[in-house]
């Protein structure tokens, strides 16, 4: 039955990039199920965007060091199967927008990749305007990409990644150049692909805020293996953990965890907003029971 909802699998995988000895990945093995929205985190050089990159055959196919085990993504094995293919089922967006944007309108911009698979224009100009629907974006089909902000860049690439209909979107650190406004648009934009399209995220990121927000289920790496790969709540009790893979627990989970050892009886909570109900809640409690 879980086999019949996983998306991706990685079995064993091992993978050192050409002319160094160093295990970038070692011992990856796990499973995503369809639909979900998994956040990657670890401190840098962890081996998150290597982790990303195995994702649609960038690795092996592009960067060819070793790649041991097998990673499996919509049904495909991404070492034999071909990246036109995987492209096909896997999205990937780049921690920086201005590298993957190089058309002179946001329109044609979107529909470069469906273009490339010669669909019919009709069909693609179609498909490009509901992309930039879906990422909020209608109406600017006729500007130049370098006009936008960050935040709208990005979702211009998350857009022409979505004009070709992938199951699977990997984001390695969108928002890592954005400021908070913009933060937020992508994470936004991202979680509704989710919620409203089913489709399944793969994020890696920094900012923990957000994923602690809108992830399912957070992997944590540290020196390439898996430190953790459980839902937010899970993970960030682990205290020893955090201490050792030095990624900071965000304020509002470190407040939640403070209450909870002192046997005030509030769940997780990811923002400000749902800290004061939480605590709220409490309060009200301790009311009645007074
Ligand atoms: N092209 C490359 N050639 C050789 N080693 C590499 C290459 N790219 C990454 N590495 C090494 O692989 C390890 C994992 O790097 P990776 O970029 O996947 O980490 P990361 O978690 O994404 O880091 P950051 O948060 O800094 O982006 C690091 O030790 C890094 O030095």
């Amino acid at each position: 039955m879980e086999e019949e909802h996983t998306i991706v699998r990685f079995e064993d995988v091992w993978y050192h990039y050409p002319r160094t000895k160093a295990w970038s990945l070692k011992e990856i093995t796990l499973s995503i199920k369809k639909g979900e929205f998994i956040a990657v985190i670890g401190e840098n050089g962890a081996g998150k965007t290597t982790f990303c990159k195995c994702l649609n055959g960038i690795i092996p196919h592009t960067e060819r060091g070793l790649l041991k085990g097998r990673v499996i993504t919509s049904g495909l094995d991404t070492k034999t199967a071909y990246t036109s293919e995987l492209a096909l089922h896997v999205g990937i967006v780049l921690e920086d927008p201005d590298t993957q944007l190089f058309t002179t309108t946001v329109l044609n911009e979107v529909a470069f990749g469906p273009e490339n698979l010669r669909q019919d224009p009709k069909e693609i100009r179609e498909t490009a305007r509901w992309a930039l629907g879906v990422v909020g974006l209608e109406g600017f089909e006729d500007r130049p990409p370098t006009a936008l902000s960050g935040g709208q860049k990005q979702r211009v690439a998350i857009a022409s990644v979505l004009s070709m209909r992938p199951e699977i979107i990997v984001l390695d650190e969108p928002t890592s150049q954005l400021d908070p406004l913009g933060t937020e648009e992508v994470f936004e934009v991202v979680s509704q692909l989710r919620s409203r399209y089913g489709m399944t995220i793969i994020m890696s990121s920094h900012k923990m805020e957000e994923i602690v927000r809108f992830a399912d289920r957070i992997l944590v790496l540290h020196h390439g293996e898996v430190a953790a790969f459980d839902t937010p709540e899970q993970v960030f009790r682990n205290e020893e953990l955090f201490s050792e893979v030095q990624v900071a627990i965000p304020s509002t989970v470190e407040l939640a965890g403070y209450l909870q050892k002192r046997n005030v009886p509030v769940s997780l909570f990811s923002s400000v907003e749902e800290g004061e109900s939480e605590i709220r809640r409490c309060l009200r409690g301790a009311g009645e029971r007074s």
